[in-house]
C-alpha cells in the first residue's frame, strides 16, 4: 500500500514476530530501519506496528502530533500488574490518564519533592562509599553492578516508603526480576484472543497472578504500617511519596475516589520503573569510562579540582560538573536504559506523506535516534565532548536525546532519577581511582546487554579501586 510507510515482508501469522519480539529488538529494528527509513511498518502477528528511527520523525509523534500518539498499547501483563491500568504508565490514554498525570505531578514527582530526598541521596551514596572504601583495605574487587543496584534499591525504597526493604529485600528483588521477565514475555492472548488457553498451558497466566498477589502483599503491608503508625502527623520525618498518595484518599478536589489499589497502582510503576533505569544509568556511565581512559581522567580531573579534599561531592556541587554531566548524556545517547518507547494512536493521522491508522502500535527506537548519523557525528563513538556547550539537554526538548521520552507522556521521574544519577557517579569518580583487576585489560570490557525490559549490562562489572582521598 503507498498510503503505508515500507517495511520488511512479513511472515504469514506471525508478521514480523522475530524481529520486534526477540531480546535485542531495538537492534535489529534500528539496522532494519537503515534500509527502510525512519518510518516503518511491520505487523506484530496481525496488527500493525509503527516504527519511528530518527529524531526528526520523534518530534513528529512527540509534539507535532503528540496528542494523537500518547496512548499505550494494552498488554495483558501490564493491566494485571497495574491493577488493570489504574497507575499512570499503562492507563489508557483519556482523562483518567490526565487527572492521574496531574496528580502525581503536582503532588509527587515536583522539584521541590524531589529535592526533599537529598538528605536519602546523600547518605545513602556516602555509605556506599564506606563500603567500597572497605572492600579497598580488603583487596578485594568492587563488584561496581551490585553495589549500584544495592544503593538505587535503597534510595527508591526510602524515597517511596520511608524504609529499605530489611528482611524483604532479596525476596523484592526476586519479584522484581519476575516481574520484569512477565511484562517482556510475548502472551499469545494479547494478539490471539481465542487462543488465550495456550498462555494458561504455559503457566505465563499463574505466574503473573503469583507476582501480582505477591506484590500486593508487599504493598498491602507497607501501607498498613504507615497508616498503622500514623507517620504523616510525625513532623521528624520528611514525607515520602507513599505518604503523599495516603493523603490523597480524602482529597475532595480530586475527580476520583483515589483508593488503596490507584495506589498500590502508582507504587507499582515507581518499583518497576525507577529502580533499574537508574542503576542502569550509572554500571553504563562507568564501563564507558573504564573503556575510555582519557575520558575518564578528565571526569575525574573536573570534580576533583572542584571538591579539592573536602571527601565528598554534595548535590550543590553537581550542578557544577558539566563535563560529568555530559558523560551522563552520552551514555544515555548510547545506552539508553528504556531502547523503546511503546506508543498506540488514538485517532488517524497523515505522517510525512504517510496514512497512519488510529490504534497503530507505534514503537519509537530511541537506541536508534541515538546513533542517527544524520544528527550525530561519530555516532558509535563515546564522546562526552560533543555535549560541552551545546543546549541539548535530557528534557524531552531535545528529539535526538530522549532516554525519557518526550512530550505529554515523557517521564515524570527525570529530576529524580537524575539526582540519583549523577550524585553516584561523581562521588566513584572524585573517590577512587579505577583499574581493571588483576590480568584483564579494558578490552575485557564488554557491552552485552541482559533480555529484559531494562537495558542492563548482563555481566557485572568488577574493578578494583585504589582510594583517592
Ligand atoms: C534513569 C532513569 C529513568 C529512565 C531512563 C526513565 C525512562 C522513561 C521513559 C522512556 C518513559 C516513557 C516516556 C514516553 O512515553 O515518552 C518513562 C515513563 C515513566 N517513568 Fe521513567 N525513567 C527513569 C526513572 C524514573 C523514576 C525515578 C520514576 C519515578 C520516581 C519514573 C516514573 C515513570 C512513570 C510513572 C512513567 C509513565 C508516565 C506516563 O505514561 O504518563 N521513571 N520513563
Amino acid at each position: 500500500d503507498p498510503h503505508f510507510p515500507p517495511g520488511p515482508r512479513a511472515l504469514p501469522f506471525i508478521g514480523n514476530l522475530h524481529q520486534l519480539h526477540n531480546s535485542a529488538s531495538y537492534i535489529s529494528l534500528w539496522k532494519l530501519s537503515q534500509k527502510y527509513g525512519p518510518l516503518m511498518s511491520l505487523r506484530m502477528c496481525f496488527e500493525p506496528v509503527l516504527v519511528v528511527s530518527s529524531a526528526k520523525m520523534a518530534k513528529e509523534i512527540m509534539k507535532t502530533h503528540d496528542h494523537i500518539f500518547s496512548a499505550r498499547p494494552s498488554k495483558l501483563s501490564q493491566q494485571k500488574l497495574s491493577y488493570n491500568g489504574l497507575d499512570l504508565a499503562f492507563a489508557a490514554y483519556g482523562s483518567y490518564w490526565k487527572e492521574m498525570r496531574k496528580i502525581c505531578k503536582v503532588h509527587l514527582f515536583n522539584s521541590n519533592r524531589a529535592r526533599s530526598f537529598r538528605p536519602i541521596r546523600e547518605s545513602e551514596v556516602s555509605h556506599m562509599l564506606g563500603e567500597i572504601c572497605g572492600l579497598v583495605s580488603a583487596s578485594q574487587p568492587v563488584d561496581i553492578t551490585e553495589a549500584i543496584m544495592s544503593l538505587a534499591n535503597t534510595i527508591i525504597s526510602k524515597i517511596t516508603f520511608g524504609q529499605r526493604y530489611k528482611e524483604e529485600n532479596s525476596r523484592i528483588q526476586a519479584l522484581l526480576r519476575e516481574a520484569e521477565t512477565l511484562f517482556t514475555s510475548f502472551y499469545v492472548s494479547d494478539y490471539f484472543p481465542l487462543l488465550g488457553f495456550v498462555d494458561k498451558l504455559t503457566g505465563l497466566i499463574h505466574r503473573l497472578e503469583k507476582n501480582f498477589q505477591e506484590f500486593d502483599i508487599f504493598y498491602e503491608k507497607i501501607i498498613q504500617e504507615h497508616l498503622d503508625y500514623g507517620r504523616s502527623e510525625l513532623d521528624d520525618h520528611s514525607e515520602d511519596i507513599l505518604d503523599g498518595l495516603l493523603k490523597l484518599r480524602n482529597d475532595p478536589s480530586l475527580k476520583f475516589q483515589v483508593t488503596f489499589s490507584h495506589i498500590k497502582a502508582v507504587l507499582m510503576n515507581i518499583v518497576t520503573g525507577a529502580t533499574d533505569n537508574n542503576a542502569a544509568a550509572v554500571i553504563w556511565a562507568m564501563t564507558f569510562l573504564m573503556k575510555n581512559p582519557t575520558k575518564m581522567k578528565k571526569a575525574q580531573e573536573e570534580v576533583r579540582g572542584l571538591v579539592g579534599n573536602k571527601g565528598f561531592v554534595n548535590e550543590d556541587e553537581i550542578q557544577e560538573l558539566s563535563y560529568m554531566k555530559a558523560v551522563v548524556k552520552e551514555t544515555m545517547r548510547l545506552q539508553p536504559a528504556l531502547p523503546i518507547i511503546p506508543r498506540e494512536t488514538t485517532e488517524d493521522c497523515n505522517l510525512d506523506g504517510f496514512k497512519i491508522p488510529a490504534k497503530t502500535t507505534v514503537y519509537v527506537n530511541v537506541y536508534a535516534i541515538g546513533r542517527d548519523p544524520q544528527v550525530w557525528e561519530n555516532a558509535q563513538e563515546f564522546c562526552p565532548e560533543r555535549f560541552i556547550n551545546s543546549s541539548v539537554d535530557l528534557k524531552g526538548q531535545n528529539f535526538e536525546l530522549i532516554p525519557f521520552g518526550g512530550g505529554r507522556r515523557m517521564c515524570p521521574g527525570v529530576s529524580i532519577a537524575l539526582a540519583t544519577v549523577e550524585l553516584a557517579l561523581a562521588n566513584l569518580l572524585y573517590k577512587f581511582d579505577w583499574e581493571m583487576p588483576f590480568g584483564m585489560s579494558n578490552e575485557d570490557l564488554d557491552m552485552e546487554v541482559v533480555p529484559g525490559l531494562t537495558m542492563h549490562k548482563k555481566n557485572a562489572l568488577c574493578l578494583m579501586a585504589k582510594q583517592y582521598i
